[in-house]
């Protein structure tokens, strides 16, 4: 076999196959090969000779065996579809206002800052660090306007070993009752749009280990940001290099009336992006949280993505999201904490938004003619590692560990010191242990977090209290367990 295994992890890995199924693999062998990807996984190794015989059988050695404690386990990394790397140093501030409002006292005048390239360097690497330590193995980010600034936000998830889609951010309106300083002129924003993607595409084609993992994202802000004509470029740009877009969609109502006064000839909010060649299978619409049936139709029909962002819709009262509805449309859903819109880096957070808003929806359609039943931590686990994979056109490659993916991953350790996670002996197994995971544990329980097979973010993970195996001991911890 004249593959090169890299690294083997021996222990249990959870992964969604699909929304409704969740995946417990027990005595896991997974090996990956020194171009990150997943070459083998073996399931039930519960003996030492086994496990001997497939290493012989790949032609590899023991000291290559990275073994999970009983506790531990292996999840595929997190994907955070929608995030402002610019707006970070204002999240958890701010949350008395609406949509409108809200980004011209406190967001505009933040991402204007970043006219300063000293500023971006200041904030960029805290945010991609943060990102990587909470479980972000990709992010799809929005910058702000400044070419420079943008283009360093690249430089730096490229840097850092994260997966990206940057997108430099584009508005040309001018507009008192939004933004009158903080705008560029058309004619500068596709200019700078070009230079910016011709930039990340070079870093790709710079990169010798060919490890470079960034990809530039077309990112008209909103609408009402945006003129006819520079929209129109921007879906021009976006085909000519063949490259996906971003924007936010019908998040709240204000914002929505906004939309068809200055559209009025165009039918609904999704339209005004549809019209100008905006709208594909990698298209990517932050919050949809008011949309109308012809606009459920028509993002089914473009195959365009959802981030939901349950933990912005709530802070900013923009309103609650009916995933659910959008699940049984067939519309592709992921999971994004649009900070700072949304207070919380984490996709752990999401999660936990999401289920809330989903109870929410529930709760309200209990009484009426269709019922929406709240997400299961199966759909919720799917919504934030394959679908958003789904909505960065990487299902088939990353998002759960089906061999010849790569290895993008977490390894949880639910017993780090000051875990937040309280485990029972006699009544926790692995089950249980990974609903707490994902409705109490935080960054302190991601030992170490790997994006196409690097560890870019951790702790050391050579010292893992190996794997006993002991029968008695498995008896107990995985009761209940089928
Ligand atoms: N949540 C959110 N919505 C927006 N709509 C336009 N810009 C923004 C932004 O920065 N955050
Ligand atoms: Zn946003």
């Amino acid at each position: 076999m004249s593959v090169r295994i890299s690294q083997i992890f021996y222990g249990t890995l959870i992964h969604s196959l699909s929304l409704t199924e969740l995946e417990f693999i027990h005595n896991a062998l997974l090996g990956v090969n020194n171009q990150g990807k997943i070459v083998f996984l073996e399931r039930n190794v519960s003996n030492e000779q086994t496990l001997r015989d497939i290493i012989k059988k790949w032609e590899t050695t023991e000291d290559k065996v990275v073994r999970l404690t009983n506790r531990q386990f292996l999840l595929p990394g997190f994907v955070d579809t929608h995030t402002h790397a610019s707006q970070y140093p204002n999240a958890g501030i701010g949350m008395d206002l609406p949509l409108l409002d809200w980004l011209k006292k406190y967001t505009f005048p933040l991402e204007q800052s970043y006219s300063s390239l000293n500023f971006a360097e200041k904030i960029y690497p805290i945010v991609v660090n943060h990102l990587l330590s909470c479980g972000t193995t990709t992010a799809v980010y929005f910058a702000t306007i400044h070419l420079e600034a943008s283009e360093f936000l690249a430089k730096i998830v490229q840097l850092k070993g994260q997966r990206g889609f940057i997108g430099k951010v584009n508005m040309d309106r001018k507009d008192p009752e939004i933004s009158e300083t903080y705008v560029e002129t058309t004619e500068s924003s596709v200019k700078d749009t070009e230079k910016f993607v011709e930039y990340v595409l070079n870093l790709k084609h710079e990169s010798t280990d060919k490890s470079c993992l960034v990809t530039p994202i077309i990112t008209p802000r909103f609408a009402i940001s945006c003129s006819s004509e520079l929209l129109n470029s921007l879906g021009e740009i976006a085909k000519k290099f063949n490259i996906p877009i971003q924007s936010h969609l019908s998040e709240n109502t204000e914002e929505i009336a906004t939309v068809s006064k200055l559209f009025p000839r165009l039918e609904n909010y999704t339209t005004v992006y549809d019209h100008h060649n905006l709208l594909n299978h990698r298209t990517i619409m932050a919050h949809g949280v008011h949309l109308s049936p012809q606009e459920f139709k028509l993002l089914k029909e473009r195959n365009v993505g959802i981030s939901h962002c349950p933990n912005s819709n709530f802070t900013l009262c923009s309103g609650v999201c009916n995933v659910r509805q959008l699940l049984d449309e067939g519309i592709k859903v992921g999971l994004g904490t649009d900070i700072s819109g949304g207070f919380s880096k984490s996709i752990l957070d999401s999660i936990r938004n999401a289920s809330i808003a989903s109870r929410t929806i529930y709760m309200s359609s209990k009484t009426s003619d269709k019922v929406f039943p709240p997400l299961t931590l199966s759909e919720l686990t799917y919504l934030a590692t394959m679908g958003g994979a789904q909505l960065v056109n990487l299902e088939n490659v990353i998002g759960n560990f089906i061999v010849g993916k790569e290895f993008d991953a977490l390894l949880i350790d639910p017993e780090t010191e000051g875990s937040p996670i309280h485990i029972v002996d006699e009544l926790d197994n692995i089950h249980r242990i990974f609903e707490k995971f994902m409705f109490l544990g935080d960054e302190r329980n991601i030992k170490a977090v790997f994006v196409k097979g690097s560890k870019v973010s951790g702790t050391d993970i050579t010292n893992l209290e190996a794997n006993k195996y002991d029968e008695k001991l498995l008896a107990k911890f995985y009761i209940n367990y089928n």
